[in-house]
């Protein structure tokens, strides 16, 4: 028996729409494997009633399959499910690592966040490999079909989750299928300018980076105060707001003091929308981590 804790992550970060990410420090899922003849698979803790337990629809399932490891998966859910914090992806990274080692696959870290990945397709219909890859490897990752890179990134965050629910399927039908010249430019001197920001440990240059007006709009229209609450964040101190994955959470960018005042600006302002939320103060976080028992 084996288990396996693996964290939220945003994906994203405005600027590297399917492609950056970055672990948190909370919340995270915990899953717990035992060798088994076939796959099966229990849920608990938030939003477990939402998530299905056979295992064609679960990610963990898709997981057990790629890496010919059929087990017995409890999952204790901490990220909620459609919350933009990769809360499928949690699980998809906790079970890769867990089934890994429970069967000595011997496949590296970055091998298995492609196995990871098979199990986002099963929620969102796309191996996007943005939320797994800093699930798995922790830091800040920039995620690409040729393989992955990771930074150990250090910067201040809050996540501030919604009581609404969005799923990334619903929320990759907004995305425009083409951008102008000009936009792709201002997308890639934010993106070079918060990679610039992650290696330097630095929250101004993060921040910034995280300026994108191509899919950023779309979704934030799917956020009930969205422009309030970035207001509110920044008016606090954040030196730089977007929406987490496919929301509906909101990430904010600190210095080190201002996650307190920044995550109660953004409650305020949520409020303000008639919607309640809870928000995390976290920060870039370390990726899946095995406890043997
Ligand atoms: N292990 C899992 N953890 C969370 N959600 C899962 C899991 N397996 C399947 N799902 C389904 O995935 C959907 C949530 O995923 P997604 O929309 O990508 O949200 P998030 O942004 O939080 O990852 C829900 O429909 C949920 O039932
Ligand atoms: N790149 C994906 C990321 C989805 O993240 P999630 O945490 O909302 O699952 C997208 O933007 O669709």
């Amino acid at each position: 028996m084996l288990t396996v804790r693996a964290p939220a992550s945003s994906a994203n970060l405005g600027s590297g729409f399917d492609v950056f990410g970055v672990a948190l420090g909370v919340p995270a899922d915990v899953v717990r494997v035992e060798r088994a003849e076939e796959t099966t698979i229990s849920v608990t803790g938030v939003g477990s009633q939402y998530i299905p337990e056979d295992p064609k629809g679960n990610t963990v399932g898709a997981v057990a399959e790629a890496l010919d490891a059929p087990a017995h998966i409890h999952i204790d859910k901490g990220v909620r499910p459609a919350s933009g914090l990769g809360s499928s992806a949690a699980s998809a990274a906790a079970a890769a690592v867990a089934l890994n080692e429970l069967y000595d696959r011997g496949r590296s870290r970055e091998e298995l966040v492609h196995v990871a990945a098979k199990g986002e397709a099963v929620v969102s219909g796309d191996a996007h490999a943005d939320n797994v890859a800093p699930s798995i490897l922790g830091g800040f990752t920039i995620a690409r079909d040729d393989g992955v890179l990771q930074v150990d990134a250090s910067v201040k965050l809050v996540a501030c989750l919604p009581e609404v629910v969005v799923s990334t399927r619903d929320a990759r039908q907004v995305v425009p299928q083409s951008a102008s010249m000009d936009e792709l430019v201002a997308t890639v001197g934010s993106a070079a300018t918060l990679v610039s920001g992650m290696h330097r440990d630095d929250p101004e240059l993060v921040g910034r980076g995280l300026e994108e007006h191509v899919v950023t709009p779309r979704r934030a229209k799917l956020v009930d105060g969205y422009d309030d609450v970035k207001a509110a964040a920044e008016a606090a101190g954040a030196t730089g707001v977007t929406i987490s994955g496919a929301g509906p959470s909101v990430l904010a960018v600190c210095r080190g003091d201002d996650r307190r005042a920044v995550a109660s600006a953004m409650l305020s302002a949520f409020d303000d929308a008639g919607v309640s939320a809870r928000a995390y103060q976290t920060e870039i976080g370390e990726g899946a981590t095995v406890y043997r028992d």
